[in-house]
């Protein structure tokens, strides 16, 4: 099994990692052409409007579009999670394209800017159900985008929650969301939709692989094929080790 990493910008170097520490093969995505040969695709984080730049540029659009429409599994990042997204809002004068796809609304830097980065446990009751472990991920915000809204067909995989007095941002002046107030506002930072997962977070700069497998776990689940090509592929630690729980191997 192959999955693709779309590879114009941001961290696809550390989701090739991990997928290489389960065991299976990412390969760097640039031209629309590689998509034919890949059978799923992760959209790494970055920074969204220069991904979209360099992704028109390289005329990625329309072969992204019919790759998501044809039911490939597709897990975004961050700003992979905005290329997914249906509609965007805070974007940059004149906005910027989308693949879409993913039946929701997203705030491109609802967290604030890079400085209020930050990074918390959040609870994940469905990846726990899936794949074990601790009930908690460390969930990584980079200059994160938060999900506004969500159709119907949308599963909430985990929310961030937000102090009573200022839904939006965080003062300069606190280090963890959680320091602040009592929370009772919530924003979705993880869903899947059918073959979509899309995650506001970084999983990929943690050692924590649950995500990584959750997701290739959904190649499985439309395909025999897949799952038995997995089972043979020769890297050093296959799906059923148990994965390790450390904290974040890169801090912001
Ligand atoms: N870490 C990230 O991917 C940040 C995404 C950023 N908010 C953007 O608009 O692109």
């Amino acid at each position: 099994m192959v999955v693709g990493v779309l590879a114009l910008q941001g961290s696809f170097n550390e989701h090739i990692a991990v997928l290489r520490r389960l065991g299976v093969k990412g390969v760097e995505v640039r031209k629309p052409e590689q998509l034919q040969s890949v059978r799923a695709l992760i959209i790494p984080g970055g920074e969204s409007t220069t991904m979209a730049k360099l992704a028109e540029y390289h005329n990625l659009f329309p072969a992204l579009r019919e790759f998501v429409k044809m039911g490939n599994p597709v897990w975004g990042t961050c700003a992979g999670l905005i290329f997914l997204a249906d509609k965007a809002v805070g974007q940059k004068a004149g906005g910027q394209e989308l693949i879409g796809g993913l039946n929701c609304t997203v705030h491109r830097n609802f967290f604030g800017s890079q400085i209020q980065s930050f990074e918390t446990e959040l609870s994940v009751p469905e990846i726990v159900a899936k794949e074990g472990g601790p009930p908690s991920f460390r969930g990584v915000f980079i200059r994160a985008p938060g999900i506004l809204e969500v159709g119907p067909e949308v599963q909430v995989l985990a929310e961030v929650l937000l102090p009573s007095d200022r839904p939006a941002k965080r003062s300069a002046a606190s280090e963890n969301l959680e320091e602040e107030a009592v929370a009772e506002k919530k924003v979705i930072v993880a869903v899947k939709q059918g073959t979509l997962l899309a995650t506001a977070f970084h999983p990929e700069l943690t050692a924590d692989t649950r995500w990584h497998s959750y997701f290739l776990k959904m190649l499985d689940e439309d395909s025999q094929e897949a799952s038995s090509s997995m089972a043979l592929s020769s890297g050093n630690l296959s799906l059923s080790d148990p994965p390790k729980y450390e904290l974040p191997i890169i801090h912001y």
